[in-house]
């Protein structure tokens, strides 16, 4: 975990304590632990909580948007892994679309798009979340809203949130989502 969010950090994309990443291990995850820099984490900065709902295990507080990792969990059972990251571009394409008022975002034909693993790479929505103060808000609107089908969304003005089996695979599609939104404000 410590290698995977150092290497986002180094990006740009994990400033000033921002981002969060979990890990699945059997109904419990191990989340990054709330405020702390991403670029140094140590066996000191993760805690343990119960993956589909949460609930803290052991470790210091959890990370502030644990709910919506939990919602990730509940919704898939065969998510191993969540990254949440502020890159520049995705977060970008997401402000965008939530003051046009958009639920999703339309992607075409980048080659990119196979990066994300979905059935059909020639078009993506990708979903748009309101950045409520209230973060468990947003975990319920993820948990009504996430369908299996795109395994990345956004959160206007805020940034994205991939998953996948592993821990691996969330950041690359992060990277993927990152890639896609540079593209697209460059030919829109
Ligand atoms: C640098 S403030 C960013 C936070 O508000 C939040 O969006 C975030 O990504 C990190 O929260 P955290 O509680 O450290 O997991
Ligand atoms: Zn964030």
């Amino acid at each position: 975990m410590a290698e995977v969010a150092r290497g986002l950090y180094q990006r740009g994309w994990l400033d000033g304590t921002a981002g969060n990443l979990s890990v699945r291990i059997g109904d419990q995850a191990l989340i990054t632990a709330s405020g702390r820099s991403k670029g140094e984490l140590t066996d000191a900065d993760v805690v343990l909580v119960e993956a589909e709902t949460g609930a803290h295990i052991s470790g210091p507080k959890p990370s502030a948007e644990t709910c919506i990792h939990a919602a990730i969990y509940k919704a898939f059972p065969d998510c191993g892994a969540v990254v949440h990251a502020h890159p520049p571009y995705a977060t970008a394409v997401a402000a965008r679309a939530m003051a046009a008022g958009q639920e999703s975002v339309r992607f075409t034909d980048f080659e990119i798009i196979k990066g994300l693993g979905v059935a059909d790479p020639h078009a993506v929505d990708v979903l748009v979340f309101t950045n409520w103060s209230d973060v468990p808000r947003i975990a319920a609107e993820v948990g009504e809203r996430v369908d299996g089908s795109v395994p990345v969304l956004l959160i206007g003005h805020h940034g994205v949130t991939a998953w996948g089996p592993t821990l691996e695979i969330a950041r690359n599609r992060v990277e993927c989502i990152e890639a896609l939104c540079r593209l697209h404000l460059l030919t829109n």
